[in-house]
């Protein structure tokens, strides 16, 4: 029987397997940055191992970093020992790091797709549940736990339980204006908060298919906001087109001989998946989340949605629980909530497409009057590359904020928080109770929609700008 794309990378890296054993998988590379590292570092200390792979292994710092004057020492004294103590594990172990202020720092998910380090068919590894992010260049891509980092570091290779394997399937055109942001959330509004448990998805179909690679990675990033263990999407010509000439692809007769495997990578047409999910994507319209969790979420043209609607019980208290904690009341449109704060950034849409899009919806228009916008680039890679185009002055110029790279208000980590009871319209991809800041209120949503919420001082996305060519209603 065939295989599928997860199962082909997974058995081209078992380096052993035995009866009733989890296989054990060689990894190619090791994500790390500063909130998940320290112990497992203290544990290779306490037991006098170094790091097995140094050229395998890379750092960066961005949860914990600041934003502003990145050049004074940092305030928070919890970020601060973090820092610190990311810098000294990786001069001791001789890891390589992009610390803050150097020009390949960054979101380690931004980072290591950008130097081409992220590869079709490898396994990468981070802790951080986000790493599916990397599934995206056809890569078995998943986060793990501290004890399973300092594993790694000290192997190279990690035991694994098996997965099961699910395809969600999106045929036909995205309507204009319609995001991979849109399609991942509906997604998860679909399947449901658990509905990728013990899976990995792989997406496909021609919607997929006819996505940049930056698009991908927001789709891939959000698998475990589904989830599902990893996310992951055949490697093609755009993958390939994105790699090339990064600084570590591979090239000359590398490139060539590495293409052609990664050719293969496809999943066999008689490979049988054990879940299957299809969407239409001209059905998909931009999407907004309403509640305390990223499955929480409905078209923007709809309405906040009774409780009493949901047939499950759970589902029922958990929307009377979060319309509690988000302040708002069943009926309301969602066009109707205002926000004081939006976020443009992070792992999920912090890349140079995003900062596109969302320049473009602002550009010569003014962020409403009472709202503040965040505009924070996914990496200092990206950050440059917005400023030789010009769109940092486009959002100043409409009263954005334009900040240093980092994970900034995609979590409350560092400095970029909202105060209780602050609500924003936010490109992350977690709207938990607190995320963002103790009481603050998370709506999920697309650069566009970010972008149109912050000149209209409400969830908007840009067909709703009066001076927009009229669209048809979505
Ligand atoms: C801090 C880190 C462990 C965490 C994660 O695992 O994803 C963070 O990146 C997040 O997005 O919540
Ligand atoms: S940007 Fe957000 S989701 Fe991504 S790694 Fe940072 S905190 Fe996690």
């Amino acid at each position: 029987m065939g295989r599928t794309l997860a199962e082909k990378v997974w058995d081209d890296h078992v380096v052993r397997r035995a009866e009733g054993e989890p296989d054990l998988l060689f990894i190619d590379l090791h994500l790390l940055h500063e909130v998940t590292s320290p112990q497992a570092f203290d544990g290779l200390r306490m037991n006098g191992r170094p790091v097995r792979r140094t050229d395998l292994t890379i750092a960066t710092e961005d949860h914990n970093t600041p934003t502003l004057d990145i050049d004074k020492p940092i305030a928070d004294p919890v970020s601060r020992t973090q820092l610190e103590t990311l810098r000294k594990n990786c001069a001791e172990f001789g890891v390589r790091l992009h610390p803050l202020g150097d020009i390949e720092q960054g979101v380690v998910h931004v980072v290591g797709p950008q130097l081409g380090l992220t590869q079709p068919g490898t396994t990468v590894v981070c802790g951080d549940s986000h790493t599916s992010t990397h599934g995206a260049f056809g890569a078995l891509a998943f986060g793990i736990g501290t004890s399973q980092v300092e594993h790694v570091l000290a192997t190279q290779t990690l035991p694994l339980d098996p997965f099961r394997t699910m395809a969600v399937t999106v045929d036909g055109e995205l309507p204009d204006g319609v995001t991979a942001k849109d399609l991942i959330l509906s997604v998860i509004t679909q399947i449901g908060t658990g509905g990728g448990q013990g899976y990995v998805i792989e997406y496909r179909g021609s919607a997929i298919e006819k996505l940049s690679m930056e698009a991908r990675m927001t789709v891939c990033n959000m698998s475990i906001e589904a989830g599902a263990r990893a996310g992951m999407i055949a490697p093609d010509q755009i993958t390939f087109d994105y790699l090339e000439g990064r600084a570590h692809a591979p090239s000359g007769a590398d490139w060539d001989a590495a293409v052609a495997y990664w050719k293969t990578l496809r999943t066999d047409d008689d490979a049988v998946f054990d879940h299957e999910v299809r969407i239409d994507a001209s059905t998909l319209a931009p999407f907004v989340t309403w509640g305390t969790n990223p499955g929480q979420g409905a078209p923007l043209s709809a309405a906040v949605p009774d409780p009493a609607s949901f047939a499950d019980p759970g589902d029922r208290f958990a929307a009377e629980k979060a319309l509690e904690y988000m302040g708002l009341s069943a009926g309301q449109p969602l066009r109707e909530v205002r926000v004081d704060t939006v976020f443009v950034g992070s792992c999920t849409n912090g890349r140079i497409e995003d900062l596109r899009a969302a320049a473009s919806v602002v550009e010569g228009r003014q962020v409403a009057d009472g709202v503040r916008m965040l505009v924070v680039p996914g990496s200092v890679r990206v950050a440059l590359q917005a400023v030789e185009e010009g769109l940092d002055k486009v959002f100043t110029a409409a009263g954005a904020e334009w900040r240093h790279a980092g994970c900034s208000m995609c979590l409350g980590m560092n400095p970029d928080q909202l105060a209780p009871g602050e609500r924003s319209a936010s490109t992350s991809n977690r709207n938990f109770e607190g995320r963002q800041g103790k009481g603050g209120r998370t709506h999920l949503v697309s650069p566009q929609v970010a972008a149109a919420t912050a000149v209209l001082g409400h969830l908007a996305s840009p067909a709703d700008l009066s001076d927009a060519p009229a669209l048809a209603e979505v």
